[in-house]
């Protein structure tokens, strides 16, 4: 079954600076939906807000034209990877496979070099093989929507290429909202790519847009 999500009236302010204003963003299964934008615009608080974790008073989160309030607290309809690792390192990675309901050789087949590590507590893992496992919990779980937060950037390339074949294959189950500066991967692998400029959301056709927006300084 399809789903939708969309978001949008969210007014962020810290004090008196208004960081959201004009946001609009839509999702749906089957897609992978960009965020871009330049350091502080706000990328991060407004997954923080579409989850629930960042409470503030305007704001309209909805799946399927339904209201959500907390998301995290409704995995089956959504989750979401913070910037920071999350899951505790005292957790082996049979058992953080058996609690997010994965298949630890469909893991395997897309990182064969982790095989070693089935029995291993997290704390064994390099930072950046930590974020891998922690990717892949989120991405391949069940659930209607993910977000993913900055997936690529501390991961060397051949996992990021491994990561997009994950996301592009599950996308086939689920909508996907993802951010990082690693914009030539969130192009490759986003069906749309919105960028925050000032607080508003726009929707961009293609690269020369990001030059517009003042993302990039050249296509
Ligand atoms: N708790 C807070 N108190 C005050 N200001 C905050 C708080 N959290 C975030 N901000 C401010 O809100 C703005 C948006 O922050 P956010 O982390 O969402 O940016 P971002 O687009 O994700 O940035 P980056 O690309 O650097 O990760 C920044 O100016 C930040 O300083």
């Amino acid at each position: 079954m399809n789903h939708s999500l969309e978001v949008d009236s969210i007014i962020l302010e810290f004090g008196t600076k208004r960081v959201l204003q004009d946001i609009y963003l839509k999702n749906a299964t089957g897609e992978v939906t960009g965020i871009l934008g330049r350091n502080g615009c706000g990328k991060t608080c407004l997954m923080n807000i579409i989850y629930g974790e960042l409470k503030i008073i305007d704001k309209s989160v909805r799946v399927d034209g339904k209201a959500i309030f907390d998301g995290y607290r409704n995995p089956e309809i959504l989750k979401y990877l913070p910037q920071v690792h999350f899951i505790p390192k005292s957790l082996t990675l049979k058992r953080i496979f058996k609690d997010f309901n994965l298949s630890f050789s469909r893991f395997i087949e897309y990182f064969p070099e982790f095989e070693k590590y089935h029995h291993s507590k997290l704390r064994k893992l390099s930072s950046g093989e930590k974020r891998i496992v922690e990717i892949y919990s989120i991405v391949a779980s069940k659930t209607r929507f993910c977000m993913l937060d900055e997936p690529f950037s501390q991961v060397m390339p051949v996992h990021v290429e491994s990561i997009k074949s994950i996301i592009n294959k599950e996308k086939e189950n689920k909508g996907i909202i993802i951010t990082d500066h690693l914009y030539e991967h969130i192009i490759d692998v986003c069906d749309q790519v919105y960028v925050i400029v000032n607080g508003k959301t726009y929707l961009t056709q293609d690269k020369s847009d990001l030059v517009k927006l003042g993302y990039i300084s050249k296509t």
